[in-house]
């Protein structure tokens, strides 16, 4: 692998100043054999912003994921990268513009350290042809800078991530996004399996990557998670898009009603 891909993103350093959002879903739509899985949904999210998406079981939170990550296509409307149109074919190109997600599950490789699992299958090597060796302590040293910019509190090297806490673990994960270059980080209920005082770990990380300037679609299904992290929400309801507001303008039953569909007044 090369230096280049050893990107780690910084304040607003792409689009945003001029107003263009870094991504944005332009009135996106996706039905499966008649279901309609979501419709009319559009949404901006732009550097060191945090956009929460919220809505019951079934309002369409994964299936609006799984188009801003490209493993589905909408059948509806369109994705736009910095203000282009784009079809995001798969993750793998997605990734490579630089949206990521951390899946609740993580996929992380439970026998390998946290080094081992952001430079997993982009291993740093020296030397050519069959003298070519990777990098451990260059790799060591990178992951040891990236968790200290985001102040991410796990052992670099040496631990097996099997034996780190949830809230470790979710560090982990987001760190490999990060050294992939991510700009727009997707993140899928990062505490839902995690304690109180994890969850304010993890917490504290995502302020600290919006202040870097990463945007930052959160699923939440925690009203008050979602009052302190976001900056605007999406919610949706059985599929339907039912608005972004700004967090400013709700109290947390304004949410729960918008979320059920009662009168938020
Ligand atoms: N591949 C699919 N085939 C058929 N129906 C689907 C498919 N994917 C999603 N749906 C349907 O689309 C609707 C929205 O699903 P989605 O998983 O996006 O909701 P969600 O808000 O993420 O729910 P949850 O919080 O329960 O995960 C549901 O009615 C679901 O059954």
């Amino acid at each position: 692998m090369t230096d280049a891909s050893l990107r780690t993103p910084d304040a607003a350093a792409d689009s945003g100043g001029d107003g263009t959002p870094l991504l944005e879903l332009v009135d996106v739509g996706k039905h499966f054999a008649g279901i309609t899985a979501i419709t009319g949904a559009s949404l901006a999210l732009y550097p060191g912003r945090v956009m929460g998406l919220v809505g019951n079981n079934g309002a369409g939170k994964s299936t609006l994921v799984r188009i801003v990550s490209g493993v589905q296509q909408p059948d509806e409307g369109h994705v736009a990268w910095q203000g282009e149109p784009v079809r995001l074919r798969n993750p793998r190109q997605a990734r490579g513009l630089g949206i990521d997600t951390v899946y609740q599950e993580l996929a992380l490789a439970d026998d390998l350290d946290a080094t081992a699992n952001i430079f997993l299958n982009r291993e740093i090597s020296r030397g050519w042809g069959p003298f070519r060796v990777t990098s451990s302590k260059r790799m060591r040293r990178e992951a040891a800078a990236l968790f200290e910019k985001f102040a991410i509190q796990v052992p670099a090297s040496g631990t097996e991530v099997r034996q780190m806490s949830g809230g470790q673990r979710q560090g982990v994960a987001i760190a490999r996004a990060l050294l992939g270059g991510s700009k727009v980080l997707l993140l899928d209920e990062p505490t839902a399996a995690l304690g109180v005082e994890e969850s304010g770990h993890v917490e504290d990380l995502v302020l600290r990557l919006r202040d870097h300037g990463v945007a930052i679609l959160l699923v939440s299904h925690s009203v008050d998670q979602l009052l302190k992290l976001c900056d605007d929400l999406c919610v949706l309801r059985r599929g339907r898009m039912v608005g972004v507001y700004s967090r400013r303008d709700l109290t947390g039953s304004d949410v729960v009603s918008l979320i059920v569909g009662a009168d938020a007044s």
